[in-house]
C-alpha cells in the first residue's frame, strides 16, 4: 500500500515513538493528524513539521484519549479537514504501577475507543475507505515485565483485543486490517522515567535494568520502520510484530482448529 496521499491519525504523537512515526508517515508523503495530550510539545512540533512539510499536511488536536467524547471530536474535526481516514496509529500510552487504574485506562479502554472511533470513519460497512490500524503493544503484550504487571496487563489486553477486531473486520468486510507492533525498550521518556514509577515493584528495577542492557535499547526510528511494514504491507491482518534490536519476528500463536 503506497502511503502517498493517505491520511493517518497518530495518537501521543508529541514525543517518542509517536513522533518518529509521524515523521516516518510525513516523509512517505502521507498527511498526518497528530493527538496528544501534551498541548505545548504537541504545538511546538506542529511548527517543526509544517515549516518541513506543508500547513496542509499536518493538524496537531490537543486531546487526551482518556476523554472518549473529545476523542470523538477530534475524528470528526480530521475527517472534516482532510477529507477521512486511513491510517490509525493508536500509539498514546504510560507506565505507571503507582496510578495503576489510568494505566489501564489510557492503555487499554481508551485504545479501544479510539479503534471504535477510527472505525466509525475507515469502516467500508460505514462508507469508509478501509485502510488499517497499528496498535502499539509491546514486547510486554507477549511475555511478562516482573516490576509492571498492570503494564503487562494492559498490553496483553491490547494484542488480544487487536487481534480478535482483526478477525472480526475480516469477517465483517470493514476492509480495515489491524496489527500490534510489539517492540522492547525503547529509548524515550517512558523508558527512562519507569524506574519512578514502578511504586511496590521498584526493588525490581535494577533486574529490569539488566534485561534492559542485556537484550539493548531500540530507537525510536527502529520502531517507526517496524510500524510502516504493517502499515503498508496489505498480506499482514491480526498480527503481532514483536521487534528487539537483534530481532524482528511476526509471533505464531497455538492454533485451536
Ligand atoms: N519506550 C518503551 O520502552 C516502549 C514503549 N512502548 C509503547 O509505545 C507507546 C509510546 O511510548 P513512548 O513513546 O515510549 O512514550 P513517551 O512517554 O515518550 O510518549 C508518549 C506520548 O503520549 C502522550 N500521551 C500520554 N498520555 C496521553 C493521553 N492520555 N492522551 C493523549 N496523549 C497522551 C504523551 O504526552 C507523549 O507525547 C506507548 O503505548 C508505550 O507503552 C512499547 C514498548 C516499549
Ligand atoms: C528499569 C525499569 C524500567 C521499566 C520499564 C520501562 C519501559 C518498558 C517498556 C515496555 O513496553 C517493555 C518493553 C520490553 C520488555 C517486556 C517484556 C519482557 C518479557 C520477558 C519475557 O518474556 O520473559
Amino acid at each position: 500500500m503506497a502511503l502517498n496521499g493517505q491520511i493517518a491519525v497518530v495518537t501521543g504523537a508529541a514525543m517518542g515513538i509517536g513522533r518518529a512515526i509521524t515523521e516516518t508517515l510525513l516523509q512517505n508523503g502521507a498527511k498526518v493528524a497528530l493527538i496528544d495530550v501534551d498541548e505545548i510539545a504537541g504545538r511546538s512540533l506542529l511548527e517543526i513539521l509544517e515549516k518541513q512539510f506543508g500547513s496542509d499536511r499536518v493538524l496537531f488536536l490537543s486531546c487526551d484519549v482518556e476523554s472518549e467524547e473529545k476523542l470523538k471530536v477530534a475524528f470528526q474535526k480530521i475527517a472534516e479537514t482532510f477529507g477521512g481516514v486511513d491510517i490509525y496509529c493508536n500509539n498514546a500510552g504510560i507506565l505507571n504501577e503507582i496510578q495503576w487504574q489510568k494505566t489501564i485506562s489510557i492503555n487499554l479502554v481508551s485504545a479501544i475507543s479510539g479503534n471504535y472511533l477510527a472505525l466509525e470513519h475507515m469502516s467500508r460497512q460505514n462508507g469508509g475507505r478501509g485502510g488499517v490500524i497499528v496498535n502499539i503493544s509491546s514486547m510486554a503484550g507477549i511475555g511478562p515485565l516482573p516490576s509492571c504487571p498492570v503494564y503487562t496487563a494492559s498490553k496483553h489486553g491490547l494484542l488480544g483485543f487487536t487481534r480478535a477486531m482483526a478477525a472480526a473486520s475480516r469477517a465483517s468486510g470493514y476492509g480495515v486490517r489491524v496489527n500490534a507492533l510489539c517492540p522492547s525498550f525503547v529509548q524515550t521518556e517512558l523508558f527512562s522515567g519507569g524506574p519512578s514509577r514502578l511504586g511496590q515493584f521498584a526493588h525490581l528495577a535494577d533486574e529490569v535494568a539488566q534485561f534492559a542492557e542485556k537484550i539493548g535499547i531500540l530507537t525510536v526510528g527502529e520502531v517507526a520502520e517496524a510500524f510502516l511494514e504493517l502499515a503498508t504491507d496489505e498480506t499482514k491482518n491480526g498480527e503481532a510484530l514483536l521487534l528487539l534490536p537483534k530481532r524482528k519476528q511476526y509471533v505464531t500463536f497455538p492454533s485451536f482448529l
